[in-house]
């Protein structure tokens, strides 16, 4: 496979009258040709300066970039045509219909007319084109400012959190837009919140928290790294559930309490649980591996985001919890 994206230890430091802020602190990615790539990440984790950083918005201040093979931003212009970007909400006039809107974009950037309507087909707006686009639902909207992207045949299309306020309909509709894309050969990046929406569309996914990638690979080995440490705990009824969750928690398990059960998250041995609890003579009803999902892997990843100079940068696949790491 070809990397059509390559970051390596990028640094972008904010100076402001407030202070200082590291956004980026050695941040690493790699998004092969033809992938669907999640970018995922917390709020504030980094995101939008790295994908700004990657259009040349932004002046790094350390770390290497490359576009299809191409140094960026020092080779910016001689790829910029070939990449296709949404990264802030584009402003349409309401009074022009979609076609006019993108025959305008067409002629400024001087992309052939044809593609207009090569683009409304693919975002599927054809039968709408010629409404204004104030008539416009917010996912016709979001699907105009990728048509908008689309016209110069980018091989690389960027879009930062493509699905934000959309509803089911409109959410699915943006799916099944990002996979026809891959599928006709286009490498596609997109952030998003929402986790199980990547999980759907995404091939591989980078996961960064405080600045730095902390997960990366096929969304299989990401879930699959993570899916053996957790199990699911119930425990024979009557039992007081709080004394075994406060044993397990002074033992180092990571708990979490739900109605009628509990899950451990670090259960690398299980049987540290059987054992630790038969102990007291407390003995359970069920012990169920959980299969991760996304989210659960991205909470367990980035609930604590790495801490400046002493966390070591995860890099290929996931932090998975060590085997008997605990309860020893
Ligand atoms: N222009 C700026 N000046 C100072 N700090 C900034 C600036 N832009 C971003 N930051 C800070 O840099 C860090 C990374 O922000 P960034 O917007 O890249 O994160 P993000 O992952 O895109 O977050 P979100 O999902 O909330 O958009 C945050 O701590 C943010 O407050």
């Amino acid at each position: 496979m070809t990397a059509v994206l390559e970051i390596a230890g990028l640094q972008k430091t904010y100076r402001s009258r407030k202070g200082v802020r590291r956004a980026l602190d050695g941040f690493d990615m790699v998004v092969e040709a033809g992938q669907v790539h999640g970018f995922l990440g917390p709020n504030g984790s980094g995101k939008t300066t790295t994908l700004r950083t990657l259009l040349g918005l932004i002046r790094p201040n350390g770390g290497r970039m490359a576009i299809l093979g191409r140094e960026v931003p020092e080779h910016l212009s001689e790829v910029a045509g070939q990449v296709g970007a949404i990264v802030e909400s584009p402003q349409f006039f309401g009074n022009f219909t979609a076609q006019d809107t993108l025959a305008l974009l067409a002629e400024a950037g001087g992309v052939r007319k044809e593609r207009v309507h090569a683009v409304l087909e693919l975002v599927g707006l054809r039968d709408r084109a010629k409404d204004r686009v104030k008539t416009y639902s917010l996912g016709m909207k979001q699907r105009l400012a990728v048509a908008s992207a689309l016209l110069k045949e980018p091989k690389l299309l960027i879009l930062d959190e493509p699905a934000n306020g959309l509803d089911p309909g409109g959410i699915r509709e943006m799916r099944s837009l990002m996979r026809n894309l891959a599928e006709s050969g286009m490498t596609v990046v997109l952030s998003s919140h929402i986790l199980g929406e990547i999980q759907l569309i995404c091939d591989s996914v980078t996961i960064i928290s405080g600045g730095r990638r902390v997960a990366a690979g096929s969304v299989a080995d990401v879930l699959a790294s993570q899916s053996s440490a957790g199990v699911k705990v119930r425990l024979e009824p009557g039992v007081d559930m709080r004394a075994a969750v406060e044993l397990l928690r002074a033992n180092g398990a990571q708990v979490s309490v739900e109605h009628d059960h509990f899950t451990v998250g670090n259960a690398g041995n299980p049987a540290q649980i059987t054992r630790i609890l038969a102990e007291r003579e407390i003995y359970l009803s069920e012990l169920t591996p959980m299969s991760a999902d996304l989210e659960s892997v991205f909470l367990q990843l980035t609930g604590t985001a790495p801490v400046e100079g002493q966390n070591r940068q995860v890099d290929q696949s996931v932090v998975s919890a060590p085997a008997g790491g605990w309860g020893q």
